[in-house]
């Protein structure tokens, strides 16, 4: 059976609910699921299972979650090869150029870590929305396909 861990950063909870949506629709093709908070989260734990998500808030112009800075560092310094990863997040379109850059960060993060990308980030707007759900399916399928191949 395929495991995945979904790790989220929220301050008010629209990440958290991304990362829910991701967990439900990953539970439904039969894998695995740990949910954690990312400062709750070790790199070395989350890194064992087999479809690693991040779904996390932008601040600030393109500030990262700052209780989520560990994690991210540790992140870029463990070998993930052979592991699948995705990334999906909840930002504010308002912000412009700055629209959830926290998103890329761990994209290429994990990009470095040497981790396989299973699915297109997914970039949500403030809640999500019916639409954003269908988004977040398809991201866990493409995870799930990409892992089992
Ligand atoms: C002071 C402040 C700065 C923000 N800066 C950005 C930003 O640079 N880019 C972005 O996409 N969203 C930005 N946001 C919007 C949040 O990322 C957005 O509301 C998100 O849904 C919050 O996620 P959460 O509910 O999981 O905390 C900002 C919000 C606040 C209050």
């Amino acid at each position: 059976m395929l495991t995945a861990h979904v790790v989220y950063a929220t301050m008010t909870g629209n990440n958290e609910e991304v990362a829910n949506i991701v967990c439900d629709s990953l539970t439904k093709l039969n894998v695995k699921v740990i949910e954690s908070e990312i400062s709750q989260t070790d790199v070395t734990e989350f890194a064992k299972a087999d479809i690693l998500v991040v779904c996390a808030y932008t601040y600030d112009e393109g500030a990262m979650p700052e209780e989520g800075l560990d994690f991210y560092d540790d992140l870029q310094e463990t070998d993930l090869t052979g592991k699948v990863y995705g990334v999906a997040g909840s930002g504010d379109k308002f912000y412009g150029e700055y629209f959830n850059t926290t998103v890329d960060h761990f994209d290429e993060a994990f990009k470095k870590a040497g981790a396989t990308s299973g699915a297109e980030k997914v970039k949500i707007d403030l809640e999500p929305y019916e639409e954003d759900i269908e988004r977040l399916n398809t991201f866990a399928k493409g995870l799930v396909e990409t892992a089992t191949k």
